[in-house]
């Protein structure tokens, strides 16, 4: 059976504990993220152990964010470990974001417009006033407009950011919860149907997954939802 389009957020810094989720959940999804967590504390390995454990793509997510030399040699610096995405902050602005385009070539260059955590008093008190969706839609033709190949935004700005890049963009967006699971920290959130049916391409999903009794269950459970569109 073909794999859902989700990528399991592996957030945990225990390595050990990473490969065993992404062995449990590897069959029933697509992608397998290595953020943060992991990448800081075992660097490379992180990767090639992930890819071993659970096979598929990898979407490591290291949201660089510096000046355009900086973040170009940091992108060059992981493009020998070929993880299909590779995240920048799009706020870093078009200059970084081609600075990465142009180290990282054969990998996907992933856009992050605004954190699905941040609601709109958080995007106020860091000086962005207006709906979410302004600021994820110019960041989005921003970002396109320097080379991304892929966006990262909330479900719910994903049909508007669709509009606004066309086709050809995977559109990835985190934030997603099963109907009842905990938000979290997160805020602009929908379920994984809403989020497929508004024209994601992949779906982060990382703790209803990973902390749910049996992640490999609660995997399963989602790709066949989503499959079924129920
Ligand atoms: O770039 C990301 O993946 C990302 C961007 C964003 O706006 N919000 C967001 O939650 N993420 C990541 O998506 C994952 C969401 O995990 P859960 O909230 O546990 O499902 C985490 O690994 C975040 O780092």
């Amino acid at each position: 059976m073909t794999p859902a389009p989700v990528a399991v957020a592996l957030d945990t810094d225990d390595l050990a504990v990473a490969a065993r989720w992404a062995g449990q959940v590897g069959p029933h999804v697509s992608t397998l993220k290595v953020g943060l967590e992991l990448y800081l504390r075992y660097g490379p390995a992180a990767v090639e152990e992930i890819r071993a454990a659970g096979g598929g793509r990898i979407f490591l997510d290291l949201k660089l964010h510096d000046i355009p030399a900086t973040v170009g040699a940091a992108a060059g610096a992981v493009s020998g470990l070929a993880p299909h995405y590779l995240t920048v902050h799009a706020s870093g602005g078009a200059d970084m974001v081609k600075a990465a385009v142009a180290a990282a070539p054969d990998v996907k260059i992933t856009a992050v417009t605004v954190l699905t955590s941040m609601g709109e008093p958080d995007l106020a008190a860091v000086g962005l006033t207006g709906p979410a969706l302004d600021a994820a839609r110019r960041l989005a033709a921003l970002a396109v407009g320097a080379g991304a190949r892929a966006l990262v935004c909330s479900p719910r700005e994903v049909a508007a950011i669709r509009a606004e890049v066309g086709p050809g963009i995977d559109l990835i967006t985190p934030g997603v919860r099963p109907r009842g699971a905990a938000a979290d920290d997160q805020t602009r959130i929908a379920t994984p149907r809403e989020a497929l049916d508004a024209g994601a391409d992949l779906l982060v999903i990382g703790r209803p997954v990973t902390r749910a009794a049996d992640p490999a269950a609660a995997a399963a459970e989602i790709a066949s939802a989503l499959r079924g569109r129920v």
